[in-house]
């Protein structure tokens, strides 16, 4: 057996031999509930050195007795959401999303405007935009064709789109099956019914399973804490009513045309390499809406945000 080095203390050792990964299931402040690789959960307390650690965080994590550990690092994120503080500075809220389900109901009535936000939230995260249409149940001959249409266009550029209710037995299947293997959030307006999904989602212990202990005085939960799931159908949702509430924050120009993604292309063969789309000679996403290949209303509502931001950057020189 080899002999230890009598002057390498202690402590370096296990640093360098006990290091883990897991993932964040909740965190309050600097404790957190972290799911270990084999299933386990335990409570680690970070490191003052590991900053904006979010729900859905991938880190390392050394051992501290039974059940216990400390987060060393934070593993790189594949996406992040995040939404000002008190102060207007950006935190995480949640990471490692790859799905972004966007849910409507007949009431409160939809607007494409809204989903062209959201659709712009999910292309910065990174993650892939679905729409929910919830409370089927309640359409009606009048919004049928109203909605009918508006997830027509959606679903023209390629979004995944499913039906559901929560009423009937059965009725949240395909929605289930959207959400095997990915790790995705629900947003969407107050009312659609995404408090109602998430709880005929998720078995009442998998609410529970997530709780700080009570023990350990600060790392007490609340029903506002963010929190990963593990759903019994497959994949994990991620939720919090901050999560439900997100709706995008300020972007810049840039940011903006990125979240229309059919525009890409075109915008490649537009005649001038910096063109706004606004109303450039030689436009080719322009010259895609007069042949029919991209809505009318899309780059309309694009202009419009285009406008907003615009507005907004005025506002900010005056000062
Ligand atoms: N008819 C019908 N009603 C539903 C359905 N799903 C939810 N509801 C009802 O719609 C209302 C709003 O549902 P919530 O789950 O509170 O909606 P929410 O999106 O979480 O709303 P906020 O918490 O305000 O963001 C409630 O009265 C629900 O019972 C459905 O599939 N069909
Ligand atoms: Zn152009």
């Amino acid at each position: 057996m080899p002999r230890r080095n009598p002057l390498k203390p202690r402590s370096a050792i296990s640093a360098q031999t006990d290091i883990h990964t897991g993932q964040v299931i909740r965190h309050h402040g600097r404790n957190a509930l972290v799911e270990a690789e084999n299933g386990e959960r335990l409570e680690c307390t970070a490191r003052k050195r590991v900053h904006d650690l979010a729900c859905g965080d991938r880190v390392e994590w050394s051992s501290a007795g039974d059940d216990q550990g400390v987060i060393e690092r934070v593993l790189p994120r594949t996406s992040a959401l995040s939404r000002p503080d008190h102060r207007g500075r950006p935190r995480s809220l949640a990471a490692n999303i790859d799905q972004l389900l966007i849910v409507i109901a007949p009431a409160p009535e939809p607007t494409a405007a809204l989903i062209d936000r959201y659709l712009i939230a999910a292309e910065l995260m990174p993650a892939r935009p679905a729409l929910v249409l919830n409370k089927t149940d309640r359409l009606t001959a009048d919004t049928r064709t109203h909605i009918d249409a508006l997830l027509a266009e959606f679903a023209a550029l390629d979004i995944p789109v499913v039906r559901v209710n929560t009423r009937e037995p059965g009725a949240l299947q395909p929605l289930i099956e959207l959400l095997a293997t990915h790790t995705s959030i629900l947003v969407g307006q107050s009312g659609v019914g995404k408090s109602s999904l998430v709880n005929t989602l998720l078995p009442e212990h998998e609410i529970r399973v997530g709780e700080l202990s009570e023990a350990s005085g600060q790392g007490r939960h609340t029903t506002s804490d963010t929190t990963l799931y593990h759903l019994p159908g497959g994949g994990k949702l991620i939720d919090s009513p901050g999560v439900r509430d997100f709706h995008l924050w300020h972007i810049d120009k840039a940011q903006l045309e990125r979240g229309f993604r059919e525009f890409h292309d075109p915008a490649g063969h537009c005649r001038f390499h910096n063109c706004r789309h606004l109303n450039e000679p030689g436009c080719a996403v322009q010259a895609a809406v007069d042949a029919g290949e991209i809505s009318a209303r899309r780059l309309e509502s694009y202009r419009k945000l285009y406008a907003q931001l615009e507005a907004a950057e005025e506002r900010l020189g005056d000062y």
